[in-house]
Parts: structure tokens; sequence; C-alpha cells
């Protein structure tokens, strides 16, 4: 099978699409894949050093707001079905898949209008512009939230759950512990905002630096790529506690993911997909400047069922995120609970879900 994926932006569009792949790559030794993406998202950095084979085409978002942009980004949507039919022909692909982000939107409109099959992959549980507007040329929609099949034509949607929830389990957490210098024997958090980082929880965590310090857990901070000097020079005058590491960014997120205890993150589908997938309790401050507010709608998924602390985002401060982390990693007995409300909700075999529709549509 040729398969050609497109998704960027963000990790969250991203790192479904790589699962996926490696999924296939498992079980068909003669599949060839093409990533199409844009050179100025995360994408043009992640694909390439894994190894896929990438191209990109230029293309901007849609602003939910009139403005003259959107003419522009009318010529360049035109200008990137052209470019992505030529791709698309000359790779012979057989099927197309998208993940999300806007690069999808010329991908999977130019493959839809050659006739060859298309999935869209939606993460989250209401869908972006892009996807809605998809929905009505593809064949099939993979969802992950039951709640998405109400934005798309029913006799489409599938759910398929996230193919990252497939990638990260049996990982060696051991392993993920030390490559991020974490201890063995102590009880490890994750802070983390997402793929690019959260200013807000960055500040909220500075703020609670000196306390963190104190207690009987470790702690792995990731500020995200372009927050980290600014964090650096703030942590050089307020002194970097030794059980509180800091990164940029973290490439080996699913042998991490599977020696942490606890996560404190943002809502984003894909993250999401993973800690359920694995059974970690969190605390949620979900980002209240994304579409439709989704990420929220995604938190509230976990914290219903209690897997999860939904923390808003104007409640946040440096001490009560600490409180937070106690009230968790030092109650043995709700942490058990929350692990197995986690786990409950995960869906390990979303890859293998993802695939067969894809098996199906290309025949
Ligand atoms: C601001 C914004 O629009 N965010 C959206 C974006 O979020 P974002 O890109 O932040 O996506 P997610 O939180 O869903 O996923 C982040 C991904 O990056 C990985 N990771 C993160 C940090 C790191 O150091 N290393 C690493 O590998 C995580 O393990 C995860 O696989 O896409 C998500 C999925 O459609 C949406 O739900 C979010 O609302």
């Amino acid at each position: 099978m040729r398969i050609v994926v497109s998704g960027g932006g963000t990790g969250g569009h991203i790192y479904p699409a790589l699962a996926l792949i490696r999924e296939i790559q498992k079980k068909d030794k003669n599949a060839e894949f093409l990533y199409i993406g844009t050179e100025r998202g995360l994408e043009s950095n992640i694909v390439p050093r894994e190894g896929i084979a990438f191209q990109s085409i230029h293309i901007t978002g849609f602003r939910r707001k009139l403005s003259f942009e959107n003419v522009k980004t009318v010529l360049r949507f035109l200008k990137g079905v052209g470019d992505s039919k030529k791709i698309l022909r000359e790779f012979k692909a057989d099927i197309v898949i998208g993940t999300g982000g806007y690069v999808c939107g010329p991908v999977v409109y130019a493959a839809a209008k050659l006739g060859i099959p298309t999935i869209i992959h939606e993460q989250n549980s209401i869908p972006g512009l892009t996807n809605k507007f998809l929905s009505r040329y593809v064949d099939r929609i993979g969802i992950c939230f039951k709640e998405a099949e109400n934005y798309f034509p029913k006799d489409k949607v599938v759910l398929t759950g996230n193919p990252r929830a497939s990638e990260v389990v049996g990982q060696d957490g051991v392993k993920g512990r030390i490559s991020a210098g974490l201890k063995i024997n102590q009880p490890a958090v994750l802070i983390f905002g997402g793929s690019r980082g959260a200013k807000p929880l960055n500040e909220a965590v500075l703020k609670s630096l000196t306390e963190l310090g104190s207690k009987p857990y470790q702690v792995l901070y990731i500020t995200g790529e372009v927050h980290y000097d600014e964090v650096k020079s703030e942590v050089e005058l307020i002194g970097n506690p030794e059980n509180v590491i800091i990164k940029p960014f973290i490439h080996n997120m699913p042998e991490v993911l599977a020696g942490i205890d606890l996560t404190v993150a943002r809502a984003g589908a894909t993250t999401l997909a993973e800690l359920t997938s694995l059974g970690i309790p969190s605390i949620l401050i979900p980002s209240p400047y994304v579409t439709d507010n989704h990420q929220e709608k995604n938190a509230l998924a976990l914290s219903s069922h209690g897997a999860a602390l939904l923390l808003p985002e104007r409640e946040l401060t440096g001490p009560k995120l600490v409180d937070q982390i106690d009230s968790i990693l030092m109650d043995q007995e709700k942490l058990t609970q929350m692990k197995q409300a986690a786990k409950q909700l995960g869906m390990p075999d979303a890859a293998e879900r993802l695939y067969s529709l894809m098996k199906e549509l290309a025949k």
C-alpha cells in the first residue's frame, strides 16, 4: 500500500500520524509512506528525524474573523490543492489520511477530487475547522471521543481512538526514567504544557519551584522549546532544586510516560489518549485559547470519570498546583483509584482499528 499521511502544526496532530505509520510498518513491510506537511509546522522537524519521506506545501490557516488575510488563504488553498494533486499523482497514492491541522485541507481535498480513498482522523471532542470542511468530501472519519460524531455525517464516522494510545503501551519506563535523568526509586510527576509548552503553566511552576524542592517526589518539567531560555534564566535566579529536572522538549515521550506516576498538563487530545492508555492520573489545565474551548470538553471526559482533576487556568496559582499534586501523589488510595479510572478510558488498540479501516477502504 502506498500511503500519504498529512497533519501538522502541533504535536497533537503529528504524533498520531507517526504512531499510525509505525504500526503499519510493523504489519506490512512493503508499505510506502509520504508525509505532507508545511515547513513552518513542527512536522518539518519531527517527521524527517523519524526517517519518513517528507514534502511540504505552502498553506496558512483561516482567521475566524472577516479579514483580507482570508482572501490570500483561499488563493494559497487553491495553489495547495494544485501542488498536492501533483505530489499525489507522482507518489501514486492508494490512500490518503489527514490527522488534522490546516495543512490537511488541500492535501485531503485534492485526494478526494482525484478519486483516491480518504480518511480524516479527529482527535478532539469538538472538531476543528479543517476537519469539518473535509468531512463532506472524505470517505471515512476516525474519531476518539463519542461526542465528536455529532459534528460529522453519521454514516462516515468510526470510533477508532488515537493511534498514539497504542504506541505508548509496552514501553520500558525504567529506561524512560534514566533517559530523562529521573531516579528509579522515587515517585515522579511530569509537568508539560502540550507540544509547544504553555506560558501560564510555566509561570505557576516557577512560583512553586522552591516549594517543590522540599517534596519527597521528583519533578520532570518540560518548558516547551520556545520558552526554555526564558524559564532557565528565571530558574538561575530562584535556584534549581535537585529533585526538579528541567528540559525544553522530550523526543522519547512514550518511554518517559511509562515511568511517570502523575502528570500535570494541558488537555490536548493526544496527550489525553496517552494518559488514559497507560492509566496515568493527571491534573489538567485546559487551554482556554483553542477553538470552541475544546480542551475543556476533552478534559471533562476524564475528570467526570475520576481519571483527572480539572484545574481551570483562571484558578491556576503556584500554591494551588502544589496542593493538587500533593493531594494525589501523597495519597496512595486516591492515586490507585485515579489510575484505574484513567485506564478504563484508554483505547490501546486504536492504531489497529485505524489501520483496519484503511485496508478496507484501499481494497
Ligand atoms: C493550542 C492547540 O491548538 N492545541 C491543540 C494541539 O495540542 P498539542 O500539539 O499540544 O497536542 P497534544 O497535547 O494533544 O499532544 C502533544 C503531543 O506532543 C508530545 N510531546 C509533548 C511535549 C514533549 O516534550 N514531547 C512530546 O513528544 C505529547 O506526548 C503528545 O503526543 O493538538 C491537540 C490534538 O488535536 C488539540 O487537542 C490541542 O487543543
